[in-house]
């Protein structure tokens, strides 16, 4: 069963609001970032890749962000356009701040790690005056990623886009997306996730993001069940939490329990895997298919980024995710 419902007639499916930055992926594998000498730029930050991946598969996707007034800034709006991406409500920093970057490293398909320059950095800047609520009236979805919700104004900025949704009946979409060095502290990360949790309808993270929301409320044990139905008093219809190569578990309000495994591959590196399972987890959400057959979809689409070397540019379009389950074989939990 589907729990969703989306609102018809909307001219965009889904807007993502959050970070924008850049990828800058190692191209010399298993090896460390020591002994690494060269990177292949790609467009990324979570939000960034899971509209990209949306607009692949054929949604009409909009964004919400902000990027530095610079060649980077200017490289990541054309890229967001050249993928059919509406840039509307992509605002140009104009304080100075810069673009953030993601330096990847890759020791070993297992062992993948992000080094992240992010002082000053303009998708942060984000201002509530940045927010149109004529923009997200037009949207079946939004999604927020919860590394925005790190400092101000870029936080003011994400509550009044939830205020807007849940006033326009838009169904928000609550990708955890937790990055520890964007926050200084414990207890006000935990804090924030918490309020923006109580107003989403999907709740999307793995296990260690919401047991980091969990600890501030001094839960000890990891339950999946748990954390799910805390969600289900507050606006939440669906809580899925992600397990790695280990797969995927959902929970629905109803007290419905769906698996989901995995589409063994050939791993090149790891990231990009949570942000390829929620925009095709989304999709198929949207298409009107059963939770199990939309984890699924998300499932495929990761298998397939992660056997790839960026996360944006690596996004399959609908009908090479089609081919892929067509003939991918898929290991059940
Ligand atoms: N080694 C793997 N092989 C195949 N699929 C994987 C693997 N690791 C992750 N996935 C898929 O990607 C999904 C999200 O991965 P996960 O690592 O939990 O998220 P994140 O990238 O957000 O940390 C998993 O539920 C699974 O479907
Ligand atoms: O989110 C970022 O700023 C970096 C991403 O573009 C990146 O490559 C990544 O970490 C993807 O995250 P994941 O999908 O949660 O693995």
């Amino acid at each position: 069963m589907n729990p969703l419902q989306f609102h018809p007639n909307r001219p965009f499916d889904l807007i993502a609001i959050g970070r924008l930055c850049i990828d800058l992926n190692a191209n010399e594998i298993n090896r460390p970032m020591e002994e690494t000498r060269t990177f292949t730029k790609y467009v990324g930050g979570s939000p960034a890749n899971i509209a990209i991946g949306s607009a692949r598969l054929g949604q009409k996707t909009g964004f919400i962000g902000k990027v530095a007034n610079d060649q980077m800034g200017r490289f990541i709006t054309d890229y967001l356009e050249k993928n059919g991406i509406d840039t509307t409500g992509v605002k140009i920093d104009h304080t100075g701040a810069v673009t953030g970057l993601a330096f990847t490293e890759i020791k070993s398909p297992e062992d993948c790690s992000i080094l992240m320059y992010r002082d000053n950095v303009a998708d942060l800047k984000l201002h509530p005056s940045d927010v149109d609520e004529q923009y997200i009236k037009q949207a079946k979805a939004l999604l927020v990623s919860g590394t925005a919700l790190a400092k101000s104004p870029s936080r003011e900025a994400v509550f009044l886009a939830l205020e807007y949704a849940v006033k326009h009946d838009v169904t928000v979409f609550f990708d955890l997306d937790y990055r520890p060095y964007t926050w200084t502290d414990e207890a006000e990360t935990a804090v924030y996730y918490n309020l923006a949790a109580e107003k989403c309808d999907v709740i999307i993270g793995t296990r260690e993001e919401f047991d980091m929301m969990e600890k501030l409320l001094n839960v000890k044990e990891s339950d999946d069940h748990y954390t799910a139905s805390r969600w289900f008093s507050y606006r939440a219809k669906l809580v899925v939490i992600k397990h790695g190569g280990s797969g995927s578990i959902a929970y629905t309000k109803d007290g419905a329990v769906h698996r989901s495994g995995i589409f063994r591959t050939q791993v090149l590196k790891t990231f990009g895997a949570g942000d390829s399972y929620a925009s095709a987890f989304i999709y198929g959400l949207m298409k009107g298919k059963d939770v199990s057959e939309a984890m699924k979809w998300g499932s495929a689409s990761a298998s397939i980024v992660i056997s790839r070397h960026s996360c944006s540019d690596a996004m399959p379009t609908w009908e090479e995710l089609e081919q892929y389950m067509e003939t991918a074989v898929y290991e059940p939990v």
